[in-house]
């Protein structure tokens, strides 16, 4: 499979916080979404990308051009939606819709007027009089109404009601039926991911700490209860985090085959998205 985006070792600091070695690559014809707890580093690896946080080192390259020496020509390729609205308020969607189609050299009218409309939009209407859902489906109209073979967006989903949300999620499905190459985005609300990634990568502390098909990753996670009397130094070494009560431990391993072998008399469920991020991040473990 031809990878649309690759990212290698990039660098970012700021302060206390880096970006460290990041290092990931998308698939063509997948919905991949990054996830982490707040403060892990998901909106500095996309505005990286985007160059509009200068990195410090690190390659990226979108559709195997390195973004550094053609980032006209690929931002041309990509929709980019963010949380951090980058429009002028006090216009109205048409005018600035106007700013940032010029932009654009496969800019399509009757695509833009299509998604407003699907969206119930009104262009005369000002942005800064939007709600945060009509801004969002206002940024993915945009988005949307160039050809965009790889949609970017930072948390596209939060704060929005499911309503709404579950409307962004069949618009992304539907894109990619309609020929998109590929959707990118960070999220930290994880059933949404549940309901349409295909691929999943987690950033913890600015590093990355997998990058997995979900189903895979699903099928590879289980929660294990059991008896604490059967927890040992070995026995722990096979769990990612455990918590005990005076009830039993209940722990999370990505080896069950081993736990099972070693601990026959435990009780092994399948787990979430959000469990499996728990799990990674410090505060997961005992
Ligand atoms: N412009 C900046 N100047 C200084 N520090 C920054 C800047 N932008 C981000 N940071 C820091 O970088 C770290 C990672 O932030 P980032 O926004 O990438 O996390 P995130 O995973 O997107 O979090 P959230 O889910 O809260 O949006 C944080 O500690 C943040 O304070």
């Amino acid at each position: 499979m031809n990878s649309i985006l690759e990212v290698s070792g990039l660098n970012k600091s700021y302060g206390d916080f880096s970006l460290d070695e990041v290092t990931f690559s998308l698939p063509e014809g997948c919905i991949t979404g990054i996830i982490g707890v707040n403060g892990a580093g998901k909106t500095t690896t996309l505005r990286s990308i985007l160059g509009l946080t200068k990195k410090n080192s690190g390659s990226i390259k979108l559709f195997g051009s390195e973004m550094e020496h053609h980032e006209r020509e690929l931002k041309n390729r990509i929709g980019i939606v963010l949380d951090d609205g980058y429009f002028y308020d006090e216009l109205t969607m048409a005018e600035m819709k106007d700013v940032i189609a010029p932009a654009y050299s496969a800019w399509s009218e009757q695509d833009y007027k299509r998604y407003m409309n699907r969206f119930s939009l009104d262009p005369k209407q000002r942005i800064n009089t939007l709600s945060k859902g009509m801004r969002m489906k206002y940024a993915l109209a945009l988005a949307l109404s160039h050809q965009a073979e790889l949609l970017i967006m930072d948390e596209p989903t939060s704060g929005l009601d499911p309503l709404i949300r579950s409307q962004l999620l069949t618009i992304l499905t539907d894109y990619m039926n309609e020929g998109g190459k590929g959707v990118f985005f960070s999220t930290h609300i994880t059933s949404d991911l549940d309901k349409i990634a295909d691929m999943l990568i987690m950033i913890d502390h600015g590093k990355i700490v997998f990058q997995e098909e979900k189903d895979t990753l699903l099928d590879s996670y289980r929660k294990v209860k059991g008896d604490t009397m059967t927890l040992n130094a070995d026995t722990r070494k096979l769990f990612l985090s455990i918590s005990t009560t005076e009830f039993g431990f209940t722990g999370i391993t990505n080896q069950t085959a081993k736990v099972q072998k070693c601990m026959p008399d435990v009780v092994v469920e399948r787990l979430t998205i959000e469990d499996i991020m728990l799990s990674h991040v410090e505060g997961g473990r005992e």
